[in-house]
């Protein structure tokens, strides 16, 4: 569904990848590993249609993001929803902040059709809203204001902003390494419900054992280039590049 092709791109001079590839398909959960300063969160970017590559394609559907025009694009970049490292809330209701990113992300037809449903009485944003805190387990906590959140919570409110106008595809960079084990879990099953509602999710963490753990998929990214895309399993039981195996078993040191 959402795909990267022989994707090119630098900082400058410095070159972070050549020639990658990868992708997700609808409900499906990718993760990307990789030594930090790799370029998981410069894949994301690129994933997110908000950076543009030096060379190559990322095409949603088929369509080629960066030949299509400007408004074509913003539709594009609507269907992909990301949830960064930190969660950031804004001072207000938790349901405010839910509601937050359904109103940024529709277009404004669906806007104005959701305001006329809720003046006659069908209130199909309070639904979206209290469904995506419910599969983060905070349905009880929407009137609650997000300042007086744990951090835990705050970024399962992130998620539930991010899957609250259903995206198709779900950007994670990195979601749970400030938590705790308990948020952490609550996470990873808001993670597989994403999936089992044909989400396509691309998660990127320096934690092989979470990629183990959540995803169908794993992309290794090293050496400015994807090494392995396999099955989660093949990844890590038999892969068939050595750098990959020497990563896996932590011999690569960077
Ligand atoms: N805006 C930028 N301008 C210049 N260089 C950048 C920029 N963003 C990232 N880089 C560099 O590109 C490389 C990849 O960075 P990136 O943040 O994508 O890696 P990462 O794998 O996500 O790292 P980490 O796991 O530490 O977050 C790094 O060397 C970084 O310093």
């Amino acid at each position: 569904m959402l795909r990267a092709t022989d994707v090119t791109m630098s900082y400058g001079s410095d070159p972070v990848f050549r020639t990658l590839s990868m992708g997700v398909d609808a409900g499906e959960v990718v993760a990307v590993i990789g030594p930090s300063g790799v370029g998981k969160t410069t894949l994301l970017r690129l994933l997110s249609l908000s950076l543009e590559p030096d060379e190559g394609a990322v095409t949603l559907d088929g369509t080629d993001v960066w030949a299509a025009d400007e408004s074509a694009r913003l539709s594009l970049r609507r269907r992909v929803g990301m949830v960064f490292q930190e969660a950031s809330l804004f001072d207000a209701p938790v349901a405010r902040n839910v509601e937050y990113g359904l109103r940024i992300r529709r277009p404004w037809r669906d806007r104005l059709r959701s305001t006329v449903a809720s003046l006659v009485g069908s209130n199909s944003t309070a639904d979206a809203v209290h469904d995506a805190l419910d599969v983060v387990g905070l349905a009880d906590a929407v009137e609650q204001d997000a300042g007086s959140l744990s951090g835990g919570e705050a970024q399962r409110v992130s998620f539930a902003r991010a899957l609250a106008y259903q995206p198709d595809v779900l950007l994670l960079d990195e979601p749970t390494s400030d938590l705790d084990p308990r948020n952490t879990a609550v996470i990873e099953s808001a993670i597989a419900a994403a999936r089992d509602r044909g989400i396509g999710v691309v998660v990127a963490t320096h934690d092989m054992h979470q990629a183990r753990r959540v995803a169908d998929r794993v992309a290794v990214l090293l050496d400015q280039g994807i090494t392995e895309m396999a099955p989660t399993e093949v990844v890590f039981e038999n892969p068939s590049d050595e750098r990959t195996q020497k990563f896996i078993d932590g011999e690569l040191v960077y």
